[in-house]
């Protein structure tokens, strides 16, 4: 049967990498206290590196009141949108803290607009996945993954990972949401809890008193959605060797048991060695060894950003991923045509080697981590 000309352009996408590509919406994440600049920093390396013209880029649409209320209640979105047009905020004192925007998450210029861009882009990314246009998408200014439905939380004002794994479920009955930055990705979980289409795998730092304190080895998923939350709890000081084993153990475990047919990655980089947070002592080649397992299994695959707060190292690990990605070798000594590159001195090298601090977790730590999580599908 002949192919169409339509159907021949999607079949050459079909192995295309989907890159949001929008000044718009660079400018927008900017506006994220702790990550101001951030955006275009990452993006001006990945240019740098020559990346760009491997990528079919797109720019990214603003999500519509509509497509936020998927997730967010009207209430919150609501109060956004108030908030935006009014200039009096003295008397919304009180509403202010009721949705969150306070503390970590102070009120930020044009909120309503900046969520609708920062929610767009990663929206954008799963209609490409479900229109079959490309088999992978990245949008390195998403995976606020702290926000809830109805407030916002750890700096995260709108769960646009929440707001994807929606639109990708108009297409892909098993989704499976992994998430490798520092902090537990509670957001994403508490939206699934219940369900048994969406898996959620998060990686990170648990410890009295760490934010946000959920993510336990117990917290495994409720009612129907028993046994589809899996929780990797890490004592700080974690290295690429014990990280990369324990991951590749279970995510195996959880690709032929759960079989996903998408897969959502959220590669917050404040697990990276050198980051303030100074929690994991990982370095980009460490995770990258976990999305190879994840690009290996050859399903619609959405690649997202997250926490990160030195910028320089954020901009090399995402670099770094995407060339992983890409299936590129790039060299790591930094192009000298990068317009930031006096930020990445006094190396200038796109390497992040692991510190000396001890990896807090044991052997035995390990093993009971794995046997315990591997040992759960049993039930199911
Ligand atoms: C204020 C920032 C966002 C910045 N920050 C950096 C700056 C110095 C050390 C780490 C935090 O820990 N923050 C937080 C504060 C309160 C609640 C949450 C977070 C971070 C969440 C996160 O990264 N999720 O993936
Ligand atoms: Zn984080």
């Amino acid at each position: 049967m002949k192919m169409s000309q339509e159907a021949k352009k999607t079949k050459l996408y079909s192995s295309r990498v989907v890159y949001v590509c929008d000044l718009l919406l660079f400018k927008e994440c900017d506006k994220i206290p702790n990550i101001c600049g951030r955006a275009i920093l990452v993006h001006n390396l990945i240019r740098a590196y020559d990346l760009l013209s491997h990528m079919h880029l797109i720019p990214s649409e603003p999500a519509s009141e509509d497509i936020l209320l998927s997730f967010h209640s009207r209430n919150y979105i609501e109060f956004l949108q108030k908030v935006e047009e009014s200039s009096d905020l003295e008397n919304h004192e009180e509403d202010l803290l009721e949705f969150g925007l306070a503390y970590d998450c102070p009120l930020v210029e044009g909120i309503y607009k900046f969520v609708q861009s920062i929610a767009g882009a990663s929206i954008t990314c799963a209609q490409v996945l479900v229109d079959g246009l490309a088999r992978i998408a990245i949008n390195w200014c998403g995976g606020w993954h702290h926000a809830q439905r109805d407030e916002a939380e750890g700096f995260c004002y709108v769960n646009d990972i929440v707001l994807a794994i929606h639109k990708l479920r108009e297409k892909f009955s098993r989704i499976l949401y992994i998430d490798f930055d520092l902090h537990h990705g509670n957001g994403v979980e508490n939206a699934f809890s219940f369900s048994p289409h969406v898996m959620t795998l998060s990686l990170h730092k648990y410890e009295p008193g760490f934010y946000p304190g959920s993510g336990g080895l117990s917290d495994v998923g409720l009612g129907q959605g028993r046994y589809y939350t899996v929780n990797v709890p890490l004592k700080e000081g974690v290295r690429d060797d014990n990280y990369f084993t324990i991951f590749q153990s279970i995510a195996n475990k959880v690709w032929s048991t759960f079989c996903p047919n998408a897969v959502v990655v959220q590669c917050g980089a404040d697990c990276i060695n050198g980051d303030p947070a100074c929690g994991f002592n990982l370095t980009p080649r460490g995770i990258g060894r976990c999305i190879e397992n994840v690009l290996a299994w050859n399903v619609p695959t959405l690649f997202l950003g997250g926490g990160g707060y030195n910028l320089p190292n954020t901009a090399r690990c995402w670099t770094y991923l995407t060339s992983i990605i890409l299936g590129l070798q790039i060299t790591s000594s930094i192009p000298d045509s990068n317009l930031d590159f006096m930020c990445y001195s006094p190396d200038f090298e796109l390497d992040i080697v692991r510190g000396n601090r001890s990896d807090l977790n044991t052997a035995e730590d390990m093993k009971h981590l794995t046997e315990t999580i591997c040992s759960e599908y049993h039930h199911t």
